[in-house]
């Protein structure tokens, strides 16, 4: 069976001749109307619909969905639409696009309008299928770029931790919350003992290895929770989150040792390195996050003068000094 002539006269050239997909349903949810842009992407003549149960066709609607979705056509006589970030198709077409493309179905805006009769009442009604691929796709393509400048702007491009700016900006929000509850923080410095001599005698590409190789045991021993930035040139900054400092030593221990114990390779050379750590349990001495990170850099001081390779923790009868 051809499609019927239209309801309200529209003629069926005009319906095939759109691209945009219409359908006519009745109340029952049988096909009254199949246009060409349907037929094309469903592949289904319409002789081989009209009459049936749309829902025989495409089980990828859901009855009783479709049902309740299409409840204000009939009871409030209103349009209902369907966008598709909410729902990406109502039927499940090919995108039709090149194969490059990452999108192997349609993106549909769907919109559904009653159909009044002579004597104001609703007996079926018009879905009208748009396809909006290429807007999806291009507002995805945008959302993702988005995503990646974003990570791109928080992150050192040298070592992967953070970088100064992001880190001291969560830093700010990690003594916020020091602040406010009882589970204390940790600060630690770390910095690389002698780093200058590595670039002098090694060169700066070497320099660069030896902090990468830092940067990663680094990533290796903190959670996930805890915030590892690099702070300056071979100088890295560490919260340690809901970490006393008696915990945080075990932390700073062991990247100090596994500095020590990880050489690195440059152009058949073995590079040994050692690093100093500072450490800094949040208290209410520290008025701002300058100040707390201060003391953790003070205790790095401390380590420096110690003799290097070791960590130390900022006491504060050390500030009455
Ligand atoms: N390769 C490399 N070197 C850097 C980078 N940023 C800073 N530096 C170098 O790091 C060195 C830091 O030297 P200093 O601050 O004198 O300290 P140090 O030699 O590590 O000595 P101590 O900290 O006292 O043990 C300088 O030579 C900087 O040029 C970087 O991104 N890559």
């Amino acid at each position: 069976m051809e499609n019927p002539a239209s309801p309200h006269s529209i003629p069926a050239e005009l319906i095939d001749a759109i691209d945009v997909g219409i359908v006519v349903l009745d109340k029952h949810f049988r096909v009254e109307v199949w246009n060409k842009f349907m037929e094309n992407h469903a592949s289904i003549a319409p002789k081989a619909i009209i009459g049936d149960l749309i829902f025989n066709h495409f089980p990828e609607i859901d009855e009783g969905w479709m049902r309740v979705k299409s409840g204000p056509v009939f009871n409030l006589r209103s349009p209902v639409f369907i966008i598709w970030e909410q729902r990406q198709y109502l039927f499940k077409f090919g995108a039709n696009r090149p194969v490059t493309c990452d999108a192997t179905d349609m993106y549909q805006n769907v919109t559904m309008v009653p159909l009044v009769n002579d004597d104001g009442a609703v007996e079926r009604f018009c879905i009208m299928v748009y396809d909006v691929t290429d807007q999806a796709l291009s507002k995805r393509g945008m959302a993702r770029l988005n995503d990646e400048l974003k990570t791109a702007s928080r992150v050192d491009g040298l070592t992967g931790l953070f970088n100064r700016r992001y880190w001291q900006e969560r830093f700010e929000q990690a003594f916020k919350l020091a602040k406010r509850q009882d589970t204390p923080s940790t600060a630690m410095m770390v910095d690389i003992d002698h780093f200058k001599k590595v670039n002098d005698t090694y060169g700066h590409q070497a320099g660069d290895k030896v902090i990468q190789a830092l940067a990663a045991l680094i990533k290796r021993c903190v959670r996930e929770t805890d915030l590892a930035g690099r702070y300056g040139g071979e100088e890295f900054a560490i919260i340690l989150t809901d970490s006393p400092v008696s915990c945080a030593t075990t932390v700073a221990q062991r990247i100090r040792r596994l500095a020590e114990a990880t050489p690195v390779e440059h152009e058949g050379q073995t590079i040994r390195f050692t690093i100093s750590l500072g450490l800094a349990e949040f208290s209410h001495d520290a008025k701002s996050p300058l100040a707390w990170l201060e003391q953790a850099d003070k205790a790095l001081y401390d380590s420096k003068q110690g003799g290097r390779n070791r960590y130390s923790i900022y006491t504060s009868s050390e500030n009455e000094e």
